[in-house]
């Protein structure tokens, strides 16, 4: 599903009012009447309803929500602030609709002074105020009625977003300004702005409301954000040759692991191996030797020659694909190690964890990545990598976008909707996984996920969309059986198979 930008929505609207049998009129319309829907579903018409409207099109659709649920025999106060006497015309309109309909118990334009009413905790309040055309931070009394409406105790559903939510970039919002609503009625799409982790308490329950706005323009229309979804994941899986043998299956090479953390290692070599390499070869320090045969049987052990830390870069030629960094450690006799690896590699790379880290000590370093590397780190590690130095969600996404452009690397930066930032600038969002996912060795386990894919012959942007929608499909799959809370890194591998299953049928 692509993810446009407010401006895009704008030209999609229009496009749909140029090219479709609709009106514009109509088009709000047929909002209004799906989140009208939404709201008589979940609330019954014995419950007070106070609109807030503001002058643009989302005012629009608060208002003509009010006169739908007046007309559904709701007890609805509404409230259109029009404090430069400028409305848009669907907004115009909809007031007069509004007051021509009678139903409604108050109506009452704001131009100056407003005495907010009192809010029980019974009340739902229908937040029109501002919705995709917010483009700065709210001020003044749009400010103040915010805040209003949040120490109050009455339920809030936002049109939309919630008003002072801006689509984009909220890097220089004021948290307080925004309202925080308990259920957000998004049209047509997701904004970008609800991917982010920090804008969760703003959202309350999300759901996305199909306006059916033109197919042709959404079809047409080149988009930088996307989330991945089943289809987009099953139309670039290829199926397993009849004739295939473990030596056309690739080889993957797994460096990982010092002493302490030979679980990191064994995560990764086992996901690899459950990701459908043909052959895995694990390289980890002396001391871990045992426990890694007597833990994956099926994979080939090769020690450095040092007893607990990787020390000798190896050669790459037999294999088919390189996954470096879990459990890595970070001694300087690693990182020169791991710097001379990525040197003389010649095969495709997914570097993780310690390996991030160790780059982000040594920057001078990073120019010598090759082409088209994969990174996987968390928000912390890209942070060390990228120096993103405020906490704020799209900023980090933005610096690793821009990181992965200079860089002409693959970023994935993990989360709840891991994000895969590509050279070209473009994002693709996953869709699958959940919180019982945060838990210690899962991101081992994504490493060896894309290193099998890679080894297998995906090329890096497909190793990584698929890598990721499955670790994360796994995750879901194995949450259903155990739950989140007692979800480890290891039931994400069990559940690895079905994930595979699922995308076979
Ligand atoms: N996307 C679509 O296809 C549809 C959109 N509709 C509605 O239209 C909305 C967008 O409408 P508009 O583009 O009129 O925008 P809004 O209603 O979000 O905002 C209206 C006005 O607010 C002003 N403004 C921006 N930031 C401000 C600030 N900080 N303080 C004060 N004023 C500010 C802008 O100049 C703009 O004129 C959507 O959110 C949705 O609710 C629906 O009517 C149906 C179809
Ligand atoms: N709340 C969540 N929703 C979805 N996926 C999650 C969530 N929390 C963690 N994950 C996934 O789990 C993995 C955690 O990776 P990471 O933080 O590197 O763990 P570790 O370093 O312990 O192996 C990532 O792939 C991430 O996307
Ligand atoms: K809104």
């Amino acid at each position: 599903m692509k993810i446009f930008t407010s401006t895009q929505i704008h030209e999609l609207d229009k496009y749909t009012i140029d090219h479709e049998p609709v009106s514009s009129i109509n088009l709000m319309e047929r909002a209004a009447k799906a989140i009208t829907h939404c709201i008589e579903a979940e609330w019954s018409n014995r419950t007070p309803i106070v609109v807030f409207a503001g002058p643009g099109n989302n005012g629009g659709d608060a208002l003509a929500v009010a006169r739908l649920l007046a007309d559904d025999g709701y007890q609805v106060s509404a409230f259109l602030f029009n404090i430069h006497n400028k409305l848009s015309n669907d907004c115009a309109l909809n007031k007069k609709r509004l007051i021509e309909s009678k139903r409604i118990k108050q109506f009452t334009e704001v131009s100056v002074n407003f005495e907010p009413p009192t809010l029980t905790p019974d009340t739902v309040v229908v937040d029109g105020l501002f919705g995709s055309g917010l483009n700065k931070p709210l001020t003044g009394g749009f400010a103040a009625m915010v805040k209003y409406l949040n120490s109050s105790p009455a339920k809030v559903v936002s049109i939309d977003i919630p008003s002072g939510l801006i689509c984009e970039d909220n890097t220089y919002n004021i948290s307080a300004n925004i309202l925080k609503a308990d259920l957000t009625l998004t049209l047509q799409q997701k904004k970008l702005s609800m991917l982010m982790a920090d804008n969760q308490k703003y959202l309350g329950r999300l759901k996305v409301l199909d306006i059916r706005l033109s197919p042709e323009y959404i079809q047409n229309t080149d988009c930088r954000y996307r989330i991945l979804e089943e289809n987009d994941i099953r139309g670039i899986m290829q199926p397993r040759d009849d004739f295939a043998h473990k030596g056309s299956m690739g080889h993957a090479l797994l460096i990982a692991g010092s002493y302490g953390m030979a679980g990191a290692s064994i995560l990764a070599t086992k996901a690899c191996l459950r990701a459908g390499a043909g052959k895995v070869t694990v390289h980890s320090p002396k001391r871990n030797y045992d426990i890694m045969q007597i833990s994956v049987p099926e994979a080939i052990q090769q020690m450095d020659p040092e007893e607990t830390l990787f020390s000798h870069p190896v050669d790459t030629e037999p294999y088919n694909a390189l996954g470096i960094g879990p459990g890595l450690g970070s001694n300087e006799t690693t990182a020169i190690a791991l710097i001379a690896q990525i040197r003389r590699s010649t095969c495709p790379l997914v570097i993780d964890a310690d390996a991030i880290n160790i780059l982000s000590s040594h920057r001078a370093w990073m120019q010598q990545l090759p082409k088209d590397i994969i990174l996987t780190p968390h928000p912390k590690e890209l942070d060390r990598l990228a120096g993103t130095t405020s906490s704020c969600c799209y900023e980090r996404l933005m610096k690793a976008s821009e990181l992965a452009e200079r860089l002409q690397a693959y970023i994935l930066l993990k989360g709840h909707y891991s994000a895969l930032c590509l050279p070209n600038g473009h994002i693709d969002f996953n869709s699958t996984g959940n919180s019982g996912m945060a838990t210690a060795g899962s991101g081992d386990v994504l490493t060896g996920i894309i290193t099998a894919l890679l080894a297998r012959g995906y090329d890096a942007p497909s190793a990584c969309r698929i890598g990721m929608y499955l670790h994360g499909l796994a995750g879901d799959l194995a949450a259903k059986d155990l739950g989140k809370e007692s979800l480890i890194a290891g039931d994400i591998i069990n559940y690895l198979p079905k994930a595979f299953l699922r995308m076979e049928d």
